[in-house]
């Protein structure tokens, strides 16, 4: 018998709070007033924990606990240990309950994992390679989604960087959307929900969108239903480039959606050069500039970053532009190339 199923099965978990017991540990007349959405039915907490695959003797942190539903779904399984990340410091008392039941598997962190730094939180034994099998680490949560849609972002970019957990290894992730939103991490091209989280998620990342929960199954009840969606960090990204530079690509080349994607590409470049160097990122990435933004493979966007990057390196100023800064560091660069753009057009030919 493993030590982890000894000690799972001494372990008494207390039951889970009740919305009446939520209420009145919080004082409240709604839940709504905590803007949060709770899932309290065993089933599907079970469900999203065995969504993350085998976590049996493996390390987990739980991203917003709240009064520890999945909390509970992750100890029945058996791993060596959990941490949780919980900001709102009303839902201490509740974990700490757990903590206790827990046979000191489980520690509670006060914070916001917004900015929290995983690298030094997980065991030294279970760092792996980056190019070996994902670490026996997973990262599990619930989380309100004006947090989870702005987190998978940075956290794509720690990724990219082998930092925070990922300096473990390729560290699992399994998350909770809005539906809307876990749709469109896993969105292929030519789909109407094809946008930049699709090519940004699946640049770095496989995901999988596992499941949907109905919006009824939370307490209160949202006015959206929720996508289960796993992320496994690749091996080697499809556009091997820095974070910010892709980013920066992607969003201006979707930000003219419906039109040629061309257009949008112009943008990363100043007003009086525009024309010319979408152009010529076109033809150096070969790429038909008469396609949609939604159209391209990640492939076709790789090539469009490496001819961004020429183009920049041959005049670095380039890197800086960004066509929505404020009006008068746009105008800067504006009249910049404007005059040097009369300067070209005096040279006699
Ligand atoms: C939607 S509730 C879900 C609670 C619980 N996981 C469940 O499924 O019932 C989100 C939880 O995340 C916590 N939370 C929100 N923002 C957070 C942040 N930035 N860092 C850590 N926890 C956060 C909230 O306090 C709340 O407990």
């Amino acid at each position: 018998m493993s030590v982890a199923r000894s000690v799972q099965e001494t372990m008494r978990l207390p039951p889970l709070p009740t919305i009446k017991d939520i209420l009145r540990l919080y004082r409240l007349r709604a839940l709504r007033q905590l803007s949060q959405n709770f899932l309290l039915d065993q089933r599907l907490t079970d469900k999203i924990v065995k969504a993350a695959g085998n976590i049996r003797n493996s390390e987990v942190c739980e991203v917003g606990p709240g009064p520890g539903g999945i909390t509970r779904s992750i100890l029945n399984r058996g791993p060596s240990q959990l941490i949780v990340i919980e900001k709102d410091r009303r839902f201490k008392p509740v974990l700490d309950l757990l903590e206790e039941s827990s046979n000191q598997c489980m520690k509670v962190i006060l914070g916001d994992v917004m900015n929290f730094d995983m690298s030094k939180i997980f065991s030294e034994n279970k760092r792996q390679e980056w190019e070996d099998c994902p670490p026996h680490i997973h990262i599990i949560g619930n989380l309100p989604f004006s947090v989870s849609t702005p987190l998978i972002i940075r956290w794509l970019q720690a990724m990219s960087e082998r930092k925070n957990a990922w300096s473990y290894g390729r560290t699992r992730l399994t998350l909770t959307f809005q539906k809307e939103v876990g749709e469109r991490m896993v969105a292929d091209i030519m789909s109407a929900q094809r946008c930049r989280l699709s090519v940004m998620c699946q640049n770095w990342c496989t995901v999988e969108h596992k499941f949907i929960i109905p919006g009824r199954a939370f307490i209160p009840k949202p006015e959206v239903d929720v996508s289960v969606v796993r992320f496994t960090p690749l091996v080697q990204p499809q556009i091997p480039l820095p974070f910010k530079l892709v980013e920066k690509v992607v969003r201006n080349i979707f930000g003219f959606r419906q039109k040629y994607s061309i257009r949008g590409a112009e943008t990363l470049f100043p007003v009086p050069v525009r024309k010319q160097l979408g152009k010529e990122m076109y033809s150096l990435a070969d790429v038909n500039p008469l396609t949609r933004p939604f159209q391209l493979t990640i492939e076709e966007f790789g090539r469009l970053c490496q001819a961004y990057c020429s183009i920049c390196d041959r005049d670095p100023r380039l890197y800086k532009y960004n066509h929505r800064a404020a009006t008068e560091e746009r105008e800067h660069f504006d009249n910049l190339y404007d005059e040097e753009q009369d300067l070209i057009e005096d040279v006699p030919h």
